[in-house]
């Protein structure tokens, strides 16, 4: 059987001012994981523009390699025709940065979760609206919310947490496999963070989900992750099993990187 996603010699190349542009970023080096069939978080971790986003826009097809393949259990991520994008959309699904920027302020939040249950609905049949409240209320159940909690409110209403844990379950109406969250806590107080990072884990089992997890958060990622890939400069520099990589990095950019979060997050307060 095939992995569930694959990377194979991923690069990607950005040309700045257009195709005769002379100025070339690479963004992704030649990189290469896989995600198992079994349910696992994987977090991709590494400082500032050292090529995460990227990598998450092309696992969701946002944007293509220049170089090297992705799969999705087995078929390449080239999504041209509007059902093949759906049906990929079902399985894949993105968990943004910026909650109040995945909602707009003038919509009540309840109108995103009807309207993806209602195109993602499987069945011929439409769904009817006692259908459609009953998908949005038991995916809101998986993130400890209820439709009563979040009906007829905008987003100013909620709070930063409640509104990350509304998106989290936005994504999940479709019943993905797989998430990808590209920093989903940075907008989120310090407090809440470890509840929503363990959320994902709780997801994990609950719905076997595999998670993509990309942080510049070590310590959030040292919690939930199965394995981690550290990134710098567009290329892998070390990977693995999470606890094993970071309890004994090997290379001196992980052992950095773990020396920078443990001086400014785990001072020792007494
Ligand atoms: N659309 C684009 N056009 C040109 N360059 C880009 C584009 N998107 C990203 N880059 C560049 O590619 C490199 C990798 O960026 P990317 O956003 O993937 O890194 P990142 O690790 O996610 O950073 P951050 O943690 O700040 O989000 C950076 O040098 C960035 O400036």
């Amino acid at each position: 059987m095939s992995a569930l996603l694959t990377l194979s010699h991923v690069t990607k190349i950005y040309r700045q001012g257009g195709m005769l542009g002379r100025r070339q970023i690479v963004a992704v080096k030649d990189v290469s994981f896989e995600i198992g069939n079994e349910p696992e978080i994987l977090s991709i971790v590494g400082e500032s523009g050292s090529g995460k986003s990227t990598i998450a826009a092309m696992i969701l097809g946002q944007t293509a390699p220049t170089q090297g393949i992705l799969q999705f259990r087995g078929k390449a991520v080239a999504l041209h025709g509007k059902a093949e994008r759906r049906a990929f959309m079902r399985e894949v699904q993105p968990v943004l940065q910026n909650p109040f920027e995945a909602f707009n302020p003038l919509k009540r939040v309840d109108r995103y979760l009807f309207e993806t249950a209602r195109s993602f609905s499987a069945g011929a049949r439409k769904p009817d609206r006692q259908q459609i409240e009953r998908l949005a209320d038991e995916a809101l159940g998986h993130v400890g919310l209820s439709l009563a909690e979040v009906k007829g409110r905008f987003p100013h209403e909620l709070s930063g947490g409640q509104l990350q844990r509304t998106a989290i379950a936005r994504a999940l109406i479709p019943q993905p496999r797989l998430l990808i969250a590209d920093e989903p806590v940075s907008m989120v107080d310090a407090s809440l963070r470890m509840a929503i990072v363990n959320l994902f884990e709780q997801l994990k089992h609950e719905l076997g989900l595999s998670i993509v997890y990309i942080t510049h958060d070590l310590a959030t990622a040292y919690y939930i992750s199965d394995r981690i890939i550290i990134m710098r400069k567009g290329e892998i520099v070390e990977q693995g099993e999470a606890r094993k990589v970071l309890d004994n990095p090997q290379h001196s950019y992980s052992r950095a990187l773990k020396e920078a979060v443990l001086s400014a997050d785990f001072a020792p307060t007494a």
